[in-house]
């Protein structure tokens, strides 16, 4: 296994009586696809708002590349490398693909670009930005406007929003929901090329996505993981499957 990119430690969080996530540990190693899957209401989303920096854990650690991020605010991580993808587009439809990225760039960054310098004149964001739409091949589409893009395209308008800071890591929330078997098949395929320069933490609930992708998955259960290990073990672990067969 590659070496050790990002490291969650003994992560808590409670709101009220809920334990949302309850003492969860996992890795994400160079060169993988890690899987966090789970049924409705586990604790996914909880657990990745906790990783991005958007919510605070009540106990547990955090490092990225060795260095301890929990304390540290959504802008700060993505500078250090955390890139990540949502659950919900947030793509402005009337801009290109191109301005769409760099506005990304610009937003994920926070405060180390100028935000009086006009976004579309700023050279620092247009190449980087034109770069991350290549890795996700959508290099001849980099001046077309959101809305003419297919569903898939969109997404991998996402994924290239998610690195164009050149993460060392990167968190995909649902990047298959709303695809067809054509454009899921396509990003599949992109992030198995992917995973080889970024490693990635995918949520998912494309199951059959899922165990083509991953290379580990952890399943969370009311906020715990209850299995961690590979597509087959999982597959076959009977906590998982009466965990899905209730859902
Ligand atoms: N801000 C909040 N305040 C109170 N409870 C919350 C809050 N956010 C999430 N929860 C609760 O925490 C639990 C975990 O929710 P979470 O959205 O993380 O699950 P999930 O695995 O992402 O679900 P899904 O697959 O449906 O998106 C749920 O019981 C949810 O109702």
């Amino acid at each position: 296994m590659g070496e050790e990119v990002l490291s969650i430690e003994g992560l808590h969080k409670r709101f009220g009586a809920l334990e949302a996530t309850r003492d969860v540990s996992l890795d994400l190693r160079a060169g993988e696809i890690h899987a966090l899957i789970g049924p409705n209401g586990a604790g996914k989303s909880t657990l990745i708002a906790q990783i991005a920096g958007s919510l605070r854990p009540d106990a547990g650690r955090i490092h990225l590349a060795g260095r301890d991020i929990t304390g540290l605010g959504v802008a700060a991580r993505a500078r250090l490398g955390l890139g990540r993808s949502f659950q919900v587009s947030s793509l402005a439809e009337p801009l290109s693909a191109l301005r769409n990225v760099m506005i990304g760039a610009q937003a994920r960054a926070g405060h180390s670009f100028r935000f009086w310098t006009p976004v579309a004149r700023d050279a620092r964001l247009v190449t980087p930005a034109r770069k991350a739409l290549e890795r996700v091949h959508l290099g001849q589409r980099a001046d077309t406007p959101v809305a003419a893009l297919s569903h898939g395209e969109r997404r991998q308008v996402e994924v290239a929003c998610a690195l164009v800071l050149e993460p060392r890591a990167l968190l995909l929330d649902e990047p298959m929901a709303g695809l067809g078997p054509e454009g899921s098949g396509r990003l599949t395929e992109l992030l198995e090329t992917l995973k080889r320069e970024v490693p990635i933490l995918l949520i998912e609930h494309d199951m059959d996505a899922v165990f083509r992708l991953a290379d580990r998955l952890s399943v969370l259960v009311d906020g715990h993981v209850i299995a961690h290990g590979g597509s087959d073990a999982i597959r076959r672990d009977p906590r998982v499957q009466e965990a899905y067969l209730g859902d």
